[in-house]
């Protein structure tokens, strides 16, 4: 098998189910690095100095990568718990903050970043819909899912006491993950902005002193902010779920616990959904997640390969979460039963479970 690089992406990184399960014989690695610099694991070697002769390829290189160089892209200030959730996944990487959601899914979609971070879901909150919309209007893949236990500081600029606060400024789930106790605190009205560390740096910026942020210790400590209370969320056990998206799907495994995120839609009519979800039951396969988004009004273009695909409309979308991996022939099958029947379906991703304490 030759290893081939493609002239302007990353490192190869296989796709496809089954793709190179054999040891691959590397027969000649180019010396070349990709315009963003991505090295994604892959050995790369700078010169022809024998002792940096390029070493063959073994299956550790063709996991997920731990990040040494990797660019993650996250919608945000830094000190944003995204940027967090980023550095979970990838401790050594370098991450790119991003004004809108949009732009962190178009900085991978163009080679600017190698993965891009996004908040799905919290214990709180429920799910954050907008997100789930972008992943189908967009043709990135789940590569892999991050838990990360939020804990909100309120900050304020230097010498503001609680009683000065008459506003707290955030996102608008970290506000609804601290109402109680911000009104507690006595704290009457609540500023939304698009990312907890953007609030805090709002509010250092422009020297506010009745407005606090909802936000990280790390934000307190980059804006020059002073924490007056901490974990102030109404749940000791707020989670929220992120996703790490990439540009191809990685190749599932069963070795460890994986994951699989579909979404589809079905005809409309009595037992349909029914039938969808015995297609799953009737394999003994556990569904950890399901959420359903009525689309009759809003057509949706979805991204495939034509990029001119036609606007589709859709009553109801189901966003699944499978407990299995795409490597395995009975989640397979229960797709390819699903198929039959469904008037759309896509598979997000299939990734390793986070199985780490949030
Ligand atoms: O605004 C941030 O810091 C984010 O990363 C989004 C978010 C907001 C609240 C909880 C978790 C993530």
């Amino acid at each position: 098998m030759v290893v081939s690089t493609p002239s302007t992406a990353s490192p190869p990184i296989p796709t496809g189910v089954g793709a190179c399960r054999q040891p691959p014989r590397i027969l000649s690695m180019p010396v070349r690095r990709s315009a963003t610099g991505d090295r994604s694991g892959v050995p790369m070697p700078a010169s022809r100095d024998p002792i940096s002769l390029p070493r063959p390829l073994t299956s550790a290189d063709l996991m997920e990568p731990t990040g040494d160089g990797l660019k993650v892209a996250y919608q945000g200030c830094p000190g944003a718990y995204s940027e967090a959730a980023a550095k979970k996944a990838y401790p050594s990487c370098h991450t790119v903050p991003c004004e809108y959601f949009e732009t962190a899914f178009q900085a991978v979609e163009r080679f600017v970043a190698d993965r891009a971070v996004l908040p799905l879901e919290n214990s709180l909150g429920g799910s954050i819909h907008r997100n789930y919309d972008l992943l189908l209007r967009h043709r990135l893949h789940i590569v892999g899912e991050v838990r990360l236990a939020v804990r909100h500081c309120l900050l304020a600029n230097r010498g503001v006491k609680i009683e000065n606060l008459r506003s707290a400024m955030s996102h608008p789930q970290a506000l609804a993950q601290c109402e109680q106790t911000l009104t507690k605190l006595g704290i009457e009205h609540r500023e939304a902005v698009d990312d907890t560390a953007g609030a805090a740096k709002l509010i250092a910026e422009q020297k506010l002193q009745d407005t606090g942020a909802v936000a990280s210790s790390l934000a307190a400590q980059l804006y020059g902010l002073d924490i007056l209370a901490e974990n102030i969320q109404d749940d000791t056990d707020n989670v929220t779920r992120f996703m790490m998206l990439a540009r191809e799907p990685i190749i599932p495994r069963t070795d460890k616990p994986f994951k699989t995120s579909i979404v589809f839609s079905l005809e409309e009519g009595p037992g349909q959904l029914f039938k969808a979800l015995a297609v799953f039951a009737l394999r003994k396969i556990n569904l950890t997640k399901m959420e359903s988004r009525p689309h009759k009004k809003r057509p949706l273009r979805v991204a495939d390969d034509n990029c001119s695909a036609p606007l589709k409309h859709f009553d109801y979308l189901f966003y699944v979460d499978l407990e299995a991996s795409m490597a395995d022939p009975n989640a397979q099958n229960a797709l390819g039963n699903l198929k039959e029947f469904a008037t759309f379906l896509r598979v997000l991703g299939s990734y390793p479970t986070d199985v780490s304490e949030a």
